[in-house]
């Protein structure tokens, strides 16, 4: 393997040229109605479906772009000794199972990729483990079709995401060990976790699903109940620490409730220099949600001030971006039912091309108003359909049970590599 892919993002829509998806797997089907919640679910899903769904997300990808399975790439940092003995002794830590440390040691490198990712099954061995109500040593990680949280890439570095949820926390550790260790891979990773501060970076979050590149000197971040201004904080001054020209920084408050807000990028997306995706009553109507400017000059913050909203800020930074309103303009209700499921989550790969679920129907017809031809990706997967060159298009993909995971085709990617954008 001596072809290097090195990391840069530097916008949200950039041709895509790198991304890291997870097929999911008998994790997502590792949960009853009573422990969904506790998975980080609103609802169950059928993995036979759910499965069908996603080789229609990645079937475009694969076609658009390098598109990479996180089980693969781990399998094959696991088979360097050292590597596989530095993140087995993490998570073993981490998640109180040194006990079976010894055991997963041996296991062979595709095997013990998938364990980590689908679970490690107890061994009722003792009194303990046999009276436990739990089935696993080491959980199933149910979110890891959800690529973007835990890591998210900016500009030549990997920000490794630090979970709000312990339930997510493995894979954090697992994409830092990808991106400091695989051999196709050239990054700079930064975490925001250090577990020798404990105290001063307890409260420091950050999931990729708040965390939008709009422009290499311009980064627009979600805070709400997955990203804390602690973990925003860190990467202020990790900007600082560059002592750069200048940086903005935008960040959006986000409510708490429902659970459909959890990252901005459920109500907020880039589609292309001139366009973003947004549920209209949070970004752009009036409510006490704070919008807020942060500005950084060779490493000093020297202005903070409030904005009106996102899309004006914006504007203000020279990128001028229509909104298009999640649900379409007609009816409240309508803009309600396709953000929740997940109608404002777009993933583009390339200026002007996003990808998002059919279910949305009101959603997609209003992109179709505003120029965007609307794709079938198993058209484009076929060869029935290409995409319009340097045209608008929205790829839709089916989502009726991928969406009851809670997240869309942002969510369900980490592009680690976009072209630059000519602005
Ligand atoms: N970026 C996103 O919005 N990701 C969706 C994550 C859904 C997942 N069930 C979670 O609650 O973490």
């Amino acid at each position: 393997m001596s072809e290097k892919l090195n990391v840069n993002v530097a916008s949200e829509f950039g041709e895509l040229e790198g991304v890291i998806v997870h097929t999911p797997g008998l994790e997502v089907e590792e949960m009853t109605p009573e422990t969904a919640k506790r998975a980080l679910y609103s609802d169950i899903l059928n993995l036979a479906v759910a499965g069908k769904e996603y080789q229609q997300m990645k079937g475009v990808l694969s076609k658009a772009s390098r598109c990479f399975e996180v089980k693969d790439l781990l399998s094959d940092v696991l088979t360097n000794d050292i590597v596989r003995q530095t993140l087995l002794q993490e998570i073993c830590t981490a998640e109180g199972a040194l006990d079976i440390l010894p055991a997963l040691l041996e296991i062979q490198s595709d095997e013990l990729a998938r364990q980590l990712i689908q679970g490690v099954p107890i061994k009722r061995d003792n009194l303990t483990r046999y009276l436990s109500q739990e089935r696993f040593s080491l959980a199933p990680l149910h979110n890891f079709l959800f690529t973007r949280d835990a890591s998210m890439a900016f500009r030549d570095e990997v920000v490794i995401g630090k979970m709000a949820n312990k339930v997510r926390d493995r894979e954090a550790m697992i994409m830092e060990t990808i991106f400091k260790n695989h051999p196709m891979l050239e990054a700079k990773t930064i975490n925001p976790f250090q577990p020798n501060e404990l105290m001063t970076g307890k409260n420091r979050m950050i999931e990729g699903g708040d965390f939008q590149v709009a422009r290499e000197d311009v980064l627009v971040i979600g805070t709400g109940i997955r990203t804390s201004t602690e973990g925003i904080d860190f990467i202020l001054d990790a900007i600082k620490a560059k002592k750069e020209k200048v940086h903005h920084v935008l960040i959006q408050e986000l409510p708490d409730m429902p659970e459909s807000f959890i990252h901005l990028d459920m109500v907020f997306t880039f589609l292309d220099r001139d366009a973003c995706m947004v549920y209209e009553p949070l970004i752009l109507g009036t409510n006490r949600y704070h919008t807020i400017h942060i500005q950084i000059e060779n490493g000093e913050v020297t202005s903070i001030s409030e904005e009106k909203n996102l899309p004006k800020a914006l504007k203000k930074l020279g990128i001028d971006l229509k909104p298009i309103q999640c649900g379409g303009t007609k009816d409240i209700w309508t803009q309600e039912r396709e953000q929740w499921h997940s109608g404002a989550n777009f993933l583009a790969i390339a200026p002007g091309q996003v990808i998002g679920y059919e279910r949305n129907v009101n959603t997609v017809e209003e992109l179709n108003k505003n120029g965007f031809e609307v794709i079938k990706a198993e058209d484009y997967i076929s060869g029935k359909a290409t995409l319009p060159k340097d045209g608008k298009c929205v790829i839709t993909i089916a989502g009726s049970e991928l969406a009851r995971g809670g997240g869309g085709a942002r969510c369900m990617s980490m592009p680690f590599r976009r072209k630059k954008v000519e602005w």
